[in-house]
């Protein structure tokens, strides 16, 4: 069993996609998958790694598919940030009933329902062993969560910012249409921003690659691939400043 010794990150910040709380519903959130992200978290925070999370809202709204069926997309982002604020509090409350303290803040001042985001505070709480949940991405529209995942991971000094998501890692091509991609171990940011590796927005890898902090995409959904990244374990794909010579 892993122990706090064999942790090689003391601070992370992890991405989930809105999507992979609806579990196999269409839409919304389902508390099954939310228990199990709970579980995996909670084995991260047992070893005494510092967990910043991130959660998207793409389960509910986004900006971009309501402005096409024709909202306007300042209006259909503030709908997507409010609904990373509902996921937050829907992973708060699994987080807490499994006896893990979290706290949510949001990028967009809330009061009486979250607080308003500090990083100073943040960074308190996340030393104290709390989790916590970076809400309404970065409050500006025309971003996404993952470019607030980096951000806020720079802000706070995580030590690697993980992405989870569908696929195990970063290929040639979208692995969901090219049967023939090839995933990749290691990859370096000019790499993923000159071959244009659709994983990530181009504005998170770039934020990443100026302050100098890795990223690691892998698959939430295999149990266990998280603490095992913790401990050193090289599920998915690193993408770090320059890949070393193979
Ligand atoms: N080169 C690539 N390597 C891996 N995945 C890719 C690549 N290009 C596009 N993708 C797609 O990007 C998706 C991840 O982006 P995102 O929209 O954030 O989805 P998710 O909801 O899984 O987080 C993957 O599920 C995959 O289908
Ligand atoms: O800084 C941000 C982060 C998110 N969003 C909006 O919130 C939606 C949900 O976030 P995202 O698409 O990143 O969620 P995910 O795909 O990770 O579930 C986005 O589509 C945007 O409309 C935004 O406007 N600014």
């Amino acid at each position: 069993m892993a122990t706090a010794r064999d942790k090689k990150y003391k601070r992370i910040l992890l991405k989930l996609s809105g999507e992979q709380l609806m579990g196999d519903e269409g839409f919304g959130i389902d508390p099954k998958v939310l228990d199990k992200m709970a579980l995996e978290i909670g084995q991260l925070v047992g070893i005494g790694v510092q967990v910043g999370l991130v959660i998207g809202g793409g389960n509910l709204f986004r900006g971009a598919a309501l402005s096409a069926a024709g909202l306007d997309r300042v209006t259909g982002d503030h709908m997507g940030m409010l609904a990373t604020v509902m996921n937050a509090l829907a992973m708060r409350d699994a987080l807490e009933r499994s006896n893990i303290n979290c706290s949510v803040m949001s990028a967009i001042p809330m009061s009486g329902v979250v607080e308003h985001y500090d990083r100073r505070k943040a960074i308190r709480l996340l030393e104290s062993g709390e989790v916590v949940i970076f809400s309404a991405g970065t409050g500006n529209p025309f971003f996404t969560t993952d470019s607030a995942a980096c951000l806020r991971g720079i802000e706070v000094e995580a030590d690697l910012v993980l992405k989870a998501t569908k696929v195990d890692g970063v290929y040639t091509a979208d692995p969901m249409k090219d049967p023939t991609a090839v995933k990749y171990d290691r990859l370096s940011f000019d790499e993923v921003l000159t071959k244009k590796l659709g994983v990530m927005d181009l504005t998170a890898i770039c934020l990443c690659q100026e302050q100098n902090l890795p990223l690691r995409v892998f698959q939430m959904d295999k149990a266990g691939a998280l603490l095992n990244i913790m401990t050193g374990g090289s599920e998915g794909t690193l993408v770090e400043q320059s890949r070393p010579a193979e």
